[in-house]
């Protein structure tokens, strides 16, 4: 098939001619061959560039349809047969109003192909970012081999300069790693082992081993990829709405048409040439083709915007949703602390404690488990054994160690396990040091405590405070002590804490929250996903659990809580385009019908068929320049510091 730039220029080619008989006409200079001349080219016109408008408007009358090429077939084939019957009759001719409008409506066209084509462009410049090879160790020896060969498991060697082939993580070496393509952070990230690398992203100075976890389609960049293609063709509510307009618009406007063509020629007395005019006009000025491009091309600049930026917008909803947002509700392990808890304080025989604390903790995969093992380790503490290993969501850890009952975990865990005055007074004042404090026991006995540490986000702060500026009510939700909880909020400025929530209670407070307006949730953990899904718009850490990716409508790759509010002002700005395009679009119909139906041929206003044909593409471009311009929409959320 033609491709919609030729078919342009065919019909502007052809159209030419008769643009330049039609100003020199006045002067008394004649196309030569006249009429026979303009039958010629506008037949040229139809037949090659106007083709496929006029088969899938009969496609779609044939299924009982009208689509917009139905309204741009019937006036310019009305126009044009009635010319052939005027040329045979001897009466004028209009065969240039249909080469025109054709042309008009195919230079919209070409504009809005552009622009899809530059989005896209986006995300294949993503794809491009692979490595095509990998230095790989087979049988003992380091072999190049191409990147599709790479599999699970894998060790894969990373020279200094070189892009790491696949996700995975370091096994030997260290090095420093710009993963901007990926994630859009600017700033290198250092990487010893143990830590995960990510497929595609750039190795600066140093070498190093990795064991590749994740290949293929599993990539986090093909995910991405994956997740941009989908949301660019996700349609937003408000689209379906266009449908439905479109559905009835089309009969609507042929009706119109007749009624025109009939009350000139029945009642004014025009003659059948003008009243045809009139009704052709009505039919091509109200193309809703802008009001087609209003939406996806808007959805189209404002992801991939920002996916630059590192924001995953996965679907058009979520930018619906975002618009009537009054609530920020954020979790704290994380989200709003950078989730690698440390341990400041023992309290009881720290030896003693932390080898209790360490048998139980060796089987837990949470956050604080894994700052007493690092601190176990540190100080060089052999593990005792532990058995029958339980974990109690929300309270903490219970385990066989030696034959006795040994637990580690908050105050909800220790039922009618009694504690000394002195010591809860220590746990007071730690907790009010933003220290999460759990107690170690055995026998039904408290041996120690231990304090531990998760500081918040260098940039938490700021974060919160530019969701405040923007008149949103701040809440953290958490599963720790209220104590620690109100240390944290005070010291990041969150209005409200809601603190001691079990994992599973966590989306039942998102729904109580949602009885003052539309919250959004942001978070990273397993236990989060539930009311991601809940709240009205999720928005995930790109550090985060798969679960809690998949269950957020937003993903925010370098897990900066700043990027909240970014993504906030990215969806109203993208979403507030589409209004706009939709204004824009809508008025253009409206003003131009009653125009186009000669209702002003009194006052001397009319709009002939080329002409509204170019009022369409007229509009159809500035729809498309609009969304363009999304590209270039302040994405400001910083705040005036005073
Ligand atoms: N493995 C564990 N060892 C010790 N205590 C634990 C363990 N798991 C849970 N706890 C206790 O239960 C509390 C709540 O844990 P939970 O996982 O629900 O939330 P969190 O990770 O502390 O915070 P957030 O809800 O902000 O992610 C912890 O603060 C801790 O006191
Ligand atoms: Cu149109």
């Amino acid at each position: 098939m033609m491709t919609i730039t030729k078919r342009f220029w065919i019909a502007l080619i052809f159209s030419l001619p008769m643009l330049v008989g039609m100003i020199l006409m006045p002067f008394g200079i004649m196309i030569p061959g006249g009429e026979w001349t303009q039958f010629i080219l506008t037949t040229i016109v139809m037949a090659v560039a106007a083709r496929p408008f006029l088969q899938s408007a009969w496609a779609s009358f044939k299924k009982h349809h009208s689509n917009m090429d139905t309204l741009v077939a019937i006036g310019t084939a009305t126009a044009y047969i009635y010319s052939i019957y005027a040329m045979i009759t001897h009466q004028s001719v209009f065969f240039e109003s249909a080469a025109f409008v054709v042309t008009f409506v195919l230079l919209g066209q070409v504009f809005e192909e552009r622009m899809r084509n530059n989005a896209l462009n986006v995300i294949e410049k993503l794809v491009d970012l692979q490595a095509k090879e990998a230095e790989v160790m087979r049988d003992g020896k380091l072999v190049k081999i191409p990147l599709a060969e790479v599999v699970q498991g894998d060790l894969i060697r990373v020279k200094p300069g070189q892009k790491i082939a696949v996700d995975g993580v370091i096994t030997e070496g260290s090095s420093t790693v710009d993963e901007s393509m990926v994630t859009g952070e600017s700033m290198p990230v250092t990487k010893k082992i143990g830590d995960k690398v990510i497929g595609s992203t750039m190795n600066s100075n140093g070498t190093f081993m990795f064991k590749a976890e994740k290949v293929g389609s599993d990539t986090m960049l093909s995910q991405i990829v994956e997740l941009v293609k989908k949301a660019q063709n996700s349609h937003a509510p408000i689209q379906n709405l266009t449908d439905k307009v479109s559905e009835i618009f089309v009969p609507v406007v042929l009706i119109l048409s007749i009624l025109t063509f009939l009350v000139w020629y029945v009642f004014l007395g025009a003659t059948i040439a003008q009243a045809l005019i009139f009704a052709v006009s009505v039919v091509v000025i109200a193309c809703p083709c802008a009001l087609g491009l209003a939406t996806p091309t808007a959805l189209m600049v404002g992801t991939g915007r920002g996916a630059k930026m590192g924001i995953l917008i996965k679907n058009g909803e979520v930018l619906e949703e975002v618009n009537d947002i009054k609530t920020v509700v954020m979790d704290k392990t994380g989200t709003i602390t950078k989730g690698k808890p440390e341990v400041t304080d023992i309290v009881g025989d720290s030896q003693q404690v932390l080898k209790l604390a360490a048998a139980l903790e060796e089987s837990s995969e949470h956050p604080l488990a894994t700052a007493i093992l690092d601190k176990a380790k540190a100080d060089a503490i052999q593990a005792d054994k532990a058995d029958s290993f339980q974990a109690i969501e929300g309270k903490g850890v219970e385990a066989i160690v030696n034959g006795q009952k040994a637990f580690v975990g908050n105050d909800k865990l220790l039922n009618d396990v009694k504690i000394s005055t002195d010591l809860e007074n220590k746990m007071v004042h730690l907790q009010n040091e933003a220290k999460t404090v759990v107690f170690v026991g055995l026998n039904q006995e408290v041996i120690g405590m231990i304090a531990i540490q998760d500081a918040p986000k260098a940039t938490s702060k700021e974060a919160i405070a530019t969701l405040k500026a923007r008149g949103l009510r701040t809440v953290m939700l958490t599963g720790d002590n209220a104590r620690v909880a109100k240390a944290i909020a005070q010291e990041v400025g969150i209005d409200e804490v809601i603190a001691d929530v079990l994992p599973g209670d966590k989306a039942d407070h998102v729904e109580e929250l949602q009885k003052k307006g539309k919250v959004a949730f942001v978070g990273d953990g397993i236990n989060d996903a539930p009311a991601l899904t809940m709240a009205d718009v999720g928005i995930a850490m790109g550090s985060g659990t798969d679960i809690a990716i998949e269950s957020g409508g937003i993903v925010l790759m370098k897990n900066d809580l700043r990027d909240v509010a970014k993504a906030l002002e990215l969806s109203k700005k993208t979403f507030n385009r589409i209004k706009l395009n939709l204004f824009w679009a809508f008025i253009y119909n409206v003003l131009g019908i009653p125009v186009a139906a000669g209702l002003f041929f009194a006052v001397g206003l009319t709009l002939s068929p080329e002409l509204a044909g170019l009022a369409m593409a007229f509009s159809s471009l500035s729809v498309v320049t609009s969304s363009v311009l999304l590209n270039k929409a302040k994405i400001d959320t910083k705040i005036k510091t005073v």
